[in-house]
């Protein structure tokens, strides 16, 4: 295993422009009008290694909204200050086979959010961060995230306004049965919450920060809450195609569908991707097999190589 910090610039940018040629296989969000005018040819990269090193290319000043690259964060947040006793009475760890959104499958599960990657789960625990208001809570979480990790993320309220605008049903019926089951206090402010936090924003080297609070001993998380954060985001991170790139890949990961793509290699450092152009499951497909190209060549997997 070569480990993160040996990797060349001539190789970084290898394996950007091999990864570039993916995105025609995917497809910019459509039903979110302001991420909908993003470009799906872009590509940004930082690697953030433990050691100090920094790696980036392409297109690295984009900001973009963390979507559901948030979730990891505020499930960190709320282990750190409750403990997992409490934080898994109200989520599940299991693994999904369906659409991050899927509804029937929450009604499956009788109510209880089967895991804290999934919009059942982020919606739940959205609801459980501290905070008056929604925008008391998302700002809260922001410059908590900002502080532990050194990062400038903001809200893009443009962002906010437009997914507003789509006042998502699918997130909605899922507050509302959430509700039913005695998951979500206030419907309302849990959905606010939620659609604020996903609107958290930043560059890929924001996000590579972020990354770092999870692959190291830092402390200002604690290191039980970062295994577990890293183990869900390998066995759910990427919905329901988790387990493919668990075996493609073996890295604990989260995406979100505006384009972010997160990589933690445990003990050595972060990679962070942006690129737009989605798969089915709402994965960056570019991101993907730039991790996927990293990982084998430099054996980054924790299964060994
Ligand atoms: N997978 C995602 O990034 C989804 C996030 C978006 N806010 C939604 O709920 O649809």
């Amino acid at each position: 295993m070569r480990g993160l910090e040996t990797l060349t610039t001539t190789e970084l940018s290898a394996w950007v422009q091999q990864a570039r040629t993916f995105a025609r296989k995917g497809k910019v969000i459509d039903r979110i009008p302001q991420l909908a005018l993003a470009d799906a040819n872009l590509f940004a990269v930082c690697v953030l290694c433990a050691k100090g090193s920094v790696y980036s290319e392409g297109e690295t000043s984009c900001i973009f909204p963390l979507m559901s690259a948030v979730k990891p964060f505020s499930l960190l947040y709320l282990l750190q200050h409750l403990g997992t006793e409490t934080v898994f009475q109200w989520v599940g760890v299991e693994p999904s086979d369906v659409a991050f959104n899927s509804l029937e499958q929450l009604v499956k599960d009788r109510g209880r959010p089967r895991n804290p990657m999934i919009n059942s789960g982020a919606i739940t625990l959205a609801d459980k961060l501290p905070g008056k208001s929604a925008s008391d809570r998302s700002q809260h979480l922001c410059q908590w995230l900002n502080q532990r990790a050194g990062c400038q993320l903001e809200l893009d309220e443009v962002m906010l306004a437009s997914v507003r605008l789509v006042n998502s049903q699918v997130n909605r019926d899922i507050a509302r049965y959430l509700a039913q089951a005695g998951y979500l206090e206030d419907i309302e402010k849990a959905i606010d919450t939620y659609e604020q936090i996903c609107c958290l924003s930043g560059t890929v080297e924001d996000l590579a920060r972020l990354g770092l609070l999870l692959a190291c001993e830092n402390g200002r998380v604690a290191t039980q809450y970062r295994r577990y954060v890293n183990a869900l985001m390998l066995t759910c991170g990427l919905y329901e195609a988790s387990p493919q790139y668990a075996l493609q890949i073996g890295l604990p990961i989260k995406s979100g569908v505006g384009g972010a793509l997160l990589a933690v290699v445990p003990g050595r450092g972060a990679i962070a991707c942006y690129s737009p152009a989605l798969d089915n499951a709402g994965n960056p497909v570019a991101a993907l097999a730039f991790v996927e190209a990293i990982s084998q060549d430099l054996g980054l997997s924790i299964f060994g190589n």
